[in-house]
């Protein structure tokens, strides 16, 4: 649907590289598989190699974005999400929108964002093209195919924090990402690493979540069918919502909905924009959320034994099905607002998972049970330092070449 109007061959592209992605091998896969891939359907390219974090957010600020067909990233998730603010929050300030306004109707930006796969995990563009290979990406990229995305907004106190299209998480993949900082040196292992290390601390968290239920879309969380290029249910919402201002209506109607509020203690709460499939969980931890519904699938994973989580991780990597589990509930929802039990201004300070590491005898005492200090975020592999967020689905179709 959306093709027919942007199936068009780039001609001008801007390149951004981040060559401390991933295995650090941003630069030579570009140099070696797409730039001459590139270079023979005559697409000209201005290409710049990162020189530091957010250097390519900062230059998106900035530069006349007219003269490109395009922009690409090659990197990873990171890349991926610095390349997006960079191209939403220009598009914002020209527009006059004020962005720390949750209510705010943000405006869709025209150009398209490819991503040639460099990074860790590579979850957007596995869940988008179906795999992380560069050559095909650089294909889908050359002859101009393009898939929409949703993007949700993430605000804490009227504040805007971060734009997120993948995976939100707190708990369970705030913590790994948390420690996982602190050693990239380690490169994509350090995933395994801090996985390990969090799952043995076995920390939960107390809190309250609000969410608005998607009541007027076709597809459920626990659907069989998987989204794909052409996807019905996305076409549906996409027709229903009329793609942009008709969203913003229905989103009024929507408010008018019953809210529902679930409290609890909880090892991981995640909010997927798409199924977040890489290649360490090839289906994704929401394999049937889709790419551009206007939904976001909201999965709440409860206070369980340290046998029965691990139970549900290990779904994550195989067919089975990871929310057939009585601690864990699934909702699609077009907004959620979570409040930690333990107010941030009393929160001592952002725990080190180090010192949890044997957490495991405290969470098993009666006495002891969730941790009085607060998780954070993993925001499609950014940190938010702060607990309470309100996240909304923003209306906003962002295209990718790479679709
Ligand atoms: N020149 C640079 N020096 C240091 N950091 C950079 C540079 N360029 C980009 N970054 C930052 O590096 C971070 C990680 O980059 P990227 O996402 O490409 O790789 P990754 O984290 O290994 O992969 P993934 O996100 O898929 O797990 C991003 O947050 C980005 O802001």
């Amino acid at each position: 649907w959306l093709n027919y109007n942007f199936c068009v061959r780039p001609k001008n592209l801007l390149v951004f590289i981040n060559p401390f992605g991933g295995k650090q091998l941003g630069k030579h896969i570009y140099d070696k598989k797409v730039a001459p891939l590139f270079q023979l359907a005559s697409i000209t390219t201005e290409v710049i190699v990162t020189e530091h974090a957010n250097h390519a957010r900062d230059h998106l600020a900035e530069v006349d974005l007219r003269i490109y067909d395009g922009i690409v990233c090659v990197g990873g998730d990171g890349m991926f999400s610095e390349v997006i603010h960079g191209l939403i929050c220009q598009t914002q300030k020209i527009a006059g929108i004020d962005q720390n306004d949750p209510n705010s109707k943000l405006v869709a930006c025209s150009l398209r964002i490819g991503i040639i796969p460099a990074g860790s995990t590579d979850c957007i563009c596995y869940a988008t093209v179906g795999v992380n290979d560069p050559v095909t990406s650089a294909l889908h990229i050359i002859v101009g195919d393009s898939q929409p995305m949703d993007v949700s907004s993430v605000h804490h106190n009227n504040t805007f924090l971060k734009y997120s299209v993948s995976l939100l998480g707190y708990g369970f993949y705030g913590d790994v990402l948390k420690d996982s900082e602190n050693n990239r040196w380690m490169g994509p292992s350090r995933y395994d690493f801090s996985g390990f290390k969090t799952f043995l601390s076995h920390q939960c968290y107390e809190g309250t979540v609000l969410y608005l239920p998607a009541t007027e879309t076709l597809g459920n969380p626990r659907d069989e069918s998987r989204c794909t290029a052409g996807c019905y249910v996305c076409q549906y919402s996409g027709k229903l919502l009329d793609l942009s201002n008709n969203k913003q209506e229905l989103k009024h109607v929507a408010e008018e909905e019953d809210w529902k509020v679930v409290k609890g203690k909880f090892l991981a709460i995640n909010a997927a924009n798409m199924s977040c499939a890489c290649s360490k969980s090839p289906m994704g931890l929401s394999p049937a959320a889709h790419l551009a519904d206007g939904t976001i699938d909201l999965i709440l994973v409860r206070k369980c034994s340290r046998f029965n989580f691990l139970r549900h991780l290990i779904r994550h990597t195989n067919k089975d099905d990871q929310f057939d589990l009585a601690f864990v509930e699934v909702y699609r929802v077009k907004q959620f607002i979570f409040t930690p039990k333990y107010s941030e201004e009393d929160n001592i300070d952002i725990r080190d998972i180090g010192k949890n590491l044997f957490g495991q005898f405290c969470s098993d005492h009666p006495a002891c049970g969730c941790s009085q200090v607060n998780s954070n975020w993993n925001c499609d592999g950014e940190i938010i330092e702060h607990a309470a967020v309100e996240v909304r689905y923003v209306l906003f179709c962002c295209l990718e070449l790479s679709g």
